[in-house]
Order: structure tokens, then sequence, then C-alpha cells
């Protein structure tokens, strides 16, 4: 790990409290071809169960993914906030382990706006095989992991300038999908609102590998700590290569915060 970022570690596990922020896919979990396949590494869960066995860390998923598959996949451990769909849903698992979702409902101008955007995502994909689409409580993705680079950048714009680009929808790139949802959510907005859940006054790491990350990696500020996971533009002031070295600085930040209580 390098140097400077083992210092900002340090530093950062010496604050009363903190929150651990994190992405799920391409974060925590490797990319795979079938979304349903994706799993954390090991390591990173293994990082993720002491960091929340430790005092004054409060841990968060925030993710792309809907709440209910978030959790399915991620298994994070009892006490972890959960933010899905990009910040459109919020729960959060109790001590034992219950999922509490706090009640997420589409008016119902939103819900035929999202049969329409799904309508003509569906069209997208037809038009490409291999391409396909993933429904989401308030979004419609077009999955292009399946082409050859041209015919998947092709379709990926297709739903961007076509549905994408219709009035009361939010069209966002990610790895391989283009997604478009009915509400206007980010992912900086619902960091910024589990700060101030608790109280303002807590350190706020967040890592994350993709441009829709990027809005939470904007909103830290001094004291705050943001990794970015692999080699895109970012703002982050930290980088690690990919996944397994995500999990190696999880794991050092979670001894270091258990052990200095141990003291
Ligand atoms: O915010 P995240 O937790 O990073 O979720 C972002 C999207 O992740 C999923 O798609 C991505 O991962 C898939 C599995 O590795 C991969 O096949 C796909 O190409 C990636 O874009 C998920 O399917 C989306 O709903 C999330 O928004």
């Amino acid at each position: 790990m390098e140097e400077a970022l083992t210092r900002a570690l340090h530093a950062f596990a010496t604050h009363p409290r903190v929150l651990v922020a994190l992405d799920f896919d391409g974060c925590l979990a490797p990319f795979v071809q079938d979304p349903a396949d994706a799993r954390p590494l090991p390591e990173a869960s293994a990082a993720l169960a002491r960091l929340a066995s430790a005092d004054g860390v409060q841990l968060a998923l925030v993710s792309g993914r809907p709440v209910a598959e978030l959790q399915q996949l991620a298994a994070p451990p009892p006490g972890t906030w959960l933010v899905g769909s990009h910040g459109a849903e919020q729960a959060e698992l109790d001590g034992s382990g219950q999922l509490h979702l706090m009640p997420f409902t589409l008016t119902d101008d939103q819900a035929r706006v999202l049969a329409e955007v799904t309508a003509a995502v569906g069209s997208i994909a037809a038009a490409h095989p291999g391409a396909w689409v993933e429904h989401k409580p308030a979004a419609a993705v077009l999955h292009t992991r399946g082409l050859a680079p041209p015919e998947a950048d092709q379709a990926l714009a297709e739903a961007l300038d076509g549905p994408g680009s219709a009035d009361q929808v939010w069209a966002m790139r990610g790895n391989q999908v283009t997604e478009i949802a009915v509400v206007d959510v980010s992912k900086g907005g619902s960091v910024t609102a589990l700060r101030e859940r608790l109280g303002g006054d807590v350190a706020v790491l967040y890592a994350g590998d993709d441009v829709t990350d990027e809005t939470a990696l904007a909103v830290l500020g001094a004291g705050d700590m943001g990794i970015k996971v692999g080699a895109a533009e970012t703002v982050a002031e930290h980088r690690v290569t990919d996944e397994a070295a995500l999990a190696e600085a999880l794991t050092r930040l979670g001894v270091w915060r258990t052990s200095s209580n141990d003291e």
C-alpha cells in the first residue's frame, strides 16, 4: 500500500467517530457478467465485519443496486446502513441483522414515465443482441457487458440520447451500463444525508470506482478521506488499483480502529 494512503488511513483511524461509506460493484465486489453473481471479496467481508465491531464506526453501503438485492449479495454486518438505487432507497440493518426499509413509492406520474422508459430501453436492447434490461424500483438499466465495444458504446449512447433525454428522467452512465431513473438522486446527496444523520460531527471515508461515485467523493471535506478504486479520472485524494487493494486498506483501518480501542 502506498505510504501516503497508509498515513492518511492511520490519521483517519484516530477520529472519535467515523462513517465508512462504500460502493459495492467494482469496489467491494469485482465485476462479473451476470449482476446476480457479484459477491464481495472474502477479505472485504472480513474487513467490514471488523469495522462494524469497532466503537465509533458507522458502516454504510451506498449503491446503485436496489436495497433488497444489495443486502442479499453483500451480506453486510448487522448495524450497517444501506443506500440503494443511487439514493432513492434507504434502509438499515438492526443489531440482529433485520432489514428496516424506509417506505419508497413512485407517484403515478413517475410510474408512467418509468413504464415508457422501460419500453424504450427494451427496444434498444432488442436491437443489440447480447444487451439486456435490468428493472429497478425507480429506473431501467441497459446492460451491454455482453457486447463488443463499438456496438456496446453505440447502444449506451442510443439509450442516453433517446429515453435518457426525455423530460422527468435522469440518465447516468456506469460501467457498461446506461441507467435511466425517474427520481433525481445521487450518491453525493446520500452521503451528505448520512453525515447529517450522525449529527455532522463525524469524519467520512468514501470509496468507489464509478462515475456515479464521483458525486459522493465530491462532497467530502477536511478530515474526510476519499478513495478511488481503479484508474479512472477522479476528484478523490487517494487511489487503489483494485478491489483487493481496497480490501487491504479497509482491513488495516479495521485493525487500527479495533486495536486502538483495546489499548
Ligand atoms: O453503485 P454500485 O454498487 O457500484 O452498483 C452499480 C451497478 O452495479 C451493477 O452493474 C455493474 O456490476 C455488474 C456485476 O458485476 C456488471 O455486470 C455491470 O456491467 C456493472 O455496470 C448493477 O447491475 C447496477 O444495477 C448497479 O447500478
